[in-house]
């Protein structure tokens, strides 16, 4: 008997349950405390349990074991910090191609920021509250959330750290996620971050809609991400009273708003279901792509894919650009020039984009908006249109990454303008390109 399942991934339908998480006040005492003052090794080792394929056959949904339920707590009050937003309109849309240089983190002790303060929205489409959209956001930080934390009542954050580790608790426990991991809070779970230093990174958000695997299709049963490399938290508790106020902020409607209460919030002694934060390292990917000639669309690359109601169609993708051999005979090998019906945010986590060595920075950007035309730099162009076709590692030491969406984005004000991040000569990237057409040449 084949013991390897050959079907896909699923993680079911969304049904209104599935994205609840249920409290149950009990002392269920299943899970010790983990000491605060551990080392971010012994996190890796002793807090991370690995994902059961089985449990997502079921609809999404987890109960919470709780000292005390999350309605004790004062009432929310507006919370100006921060530069989020969904007003898509601020601004005149641009059809043009972006380019953003890094984005700078503030230096701390002058500019204070944490997780929160440092959130900066750069481009989306749609609204939280008719639960369909995305909003790709930037977060530049030097500060610890104390004694504060944060929930999504819009959507899903797909946190992907470029620069400085990222220590995650959550109310299911902590997670480590470093640059080339990536970590996924779904709508409606509290966490604070800690970090240690200058940090920074990308997220998506998408509104009404969870992240999955693809379906895997002709692939069969093993490629691309695998079920088992997606790891989990482990329950850790504090029974902590925070008499000088504990912050939790939610972000509803797209606008931040805060409470105040007298305890931690990260109460739970014990969970168990599948509606979960998770996270996954970006080295696990298992590569697929073209062995004989031609591209494969970068779709092939896809991690995890948040769908839409029409058949084939992402409200969001998370692709990557791993280092892999490059094989294909009779082809050039970078990305071809294209415009498509996507809208593509592209960042870099670390190294050289291979069709992009100059200009397209780690922890910068690029947005190339639905049927903008783009493509290799010239520089790249000549040496791709020269180099000898023969098996070549690529992109090694590398990852560039990939937020695609089916939506037309907008970008903010603070995108364009204030952010002062743009840089203004991208398109000359692509003016030395000249024609090569010889009409007799054999
Ligand atoms: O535009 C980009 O650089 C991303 C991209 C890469 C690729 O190999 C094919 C298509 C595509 O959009
Ligand atoms: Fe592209």
């Amino acid at each position: 008997m084949n013991l390897i399942s050959t079907s896909p991934l699923s993680w079911g339908a969304s049904c209104p349950r599935a994205t609840g998480v249920h409290e149950l006040l009990q002392h269920a005492g299943v899970a010790r405390p983990y000491p605060r003052t551990c080392t971010c090794q012994d996190l890796e080792m002793n807090m991370l349990l690995r994902i059961h394929a089985v449990q997502e056959l079921y609809q999404r949904d987890s109960w919470l074991y709780r000292i005390l339920p999350s309605v004790c707590h004062k009432p929310f009050k507006p919370l100006e910090e921060g530069h989020l937003t969904h007003d898509w309109d601020e601004i005149q849309p641009d059809p043009n191609q972006l380019r953003w240089k890094p984005f700078e983190i503030p230096k701390a002790p002058q500019k204070k920021m944490d997780f929160v303060s440092g959130l900066h929205t750069l481009c989306g489409a749609g609204e939280p509250r008719g639960r369909n959209g995305i909003a790709v956001h930037i977060f530049v930080c030097n500060s610890s959330m104390i004694d504060r934390c944060l929930y999504n009542s819009d959507g899903d954050f797909l946190i992907v750290p470029q620069q400085g580790k990222l220590l995650i608790t959550t109310e299911f426990g902590k997670m480590l996620v470093e640059p080339n991991e990536i970590c996924v809070i779904q709508q409606g779970m509290r966490f604070s971050v800690e970090v240690f230093g200058e940090t920074r990174g990308y997220i998506l958000e998408v509104y009404g809609a969870h992240f999955e695997l693809p379906d895997l299709g002709p692939i069969g049963a093993n490629g691309l991400a695998n079920p088992r490399d997606f790891l989990v938290p482990v329950a850790w508790y504090e029974d902590r009273q925070v008499p000088g106020g504990y912050t939790v902020i939610s972000k509803y409607q797209g606008k931040l708003f805060a409470a105040q209460q007298d305890y931690s919030p990260y109460n739970v002694v014990a969970w168990h279901g599948n509606y979960t934060p998770y996270k996954y390292h970006l080295e696990k990917f298992m590569v697929i792509n073209a062995v004989a000639f031609d591209h494969a669309d970068p779709s092939i690359f896809t991690v995890l894919t948040a769908k839409t109601t029409r058949a084939g169609v992402a409200l969001a993708d998370f692709v990557i650009f791993p280092p892999r051999w490059g094989v294909a005979n009779n082809t050039f090998r970078p990305p071809y020039y294209h415009r498509n019906c996507m809208s593509e945010f592209m960042g870099l986590i670390k190294g050289h984009y291979e069709a992009k060595e100059e200009g397209f920075q780690p922890g910068g950007g690029s947005l190339h908006s639905m049927m903008t035309p783009h493509g290799p730099d010239a520089d790249c162009f000549e040496k791709a249109s020269k180099a000898k076709l023969e098996p070549e590692r690529v992109a090694d030491g590398t990852m560039a990454f990939m937020f695609e969406s089916s939506l037309s984005l907008a970008v903010t004000k603070w995108g364009l303008q204030t952010s002062n991040r743009l840089d203004k000569n991208y398109y000359k990237c692509w003016e030395p390109l000249k024609s090569h057409f010889n009409p007799k040449c054999k």
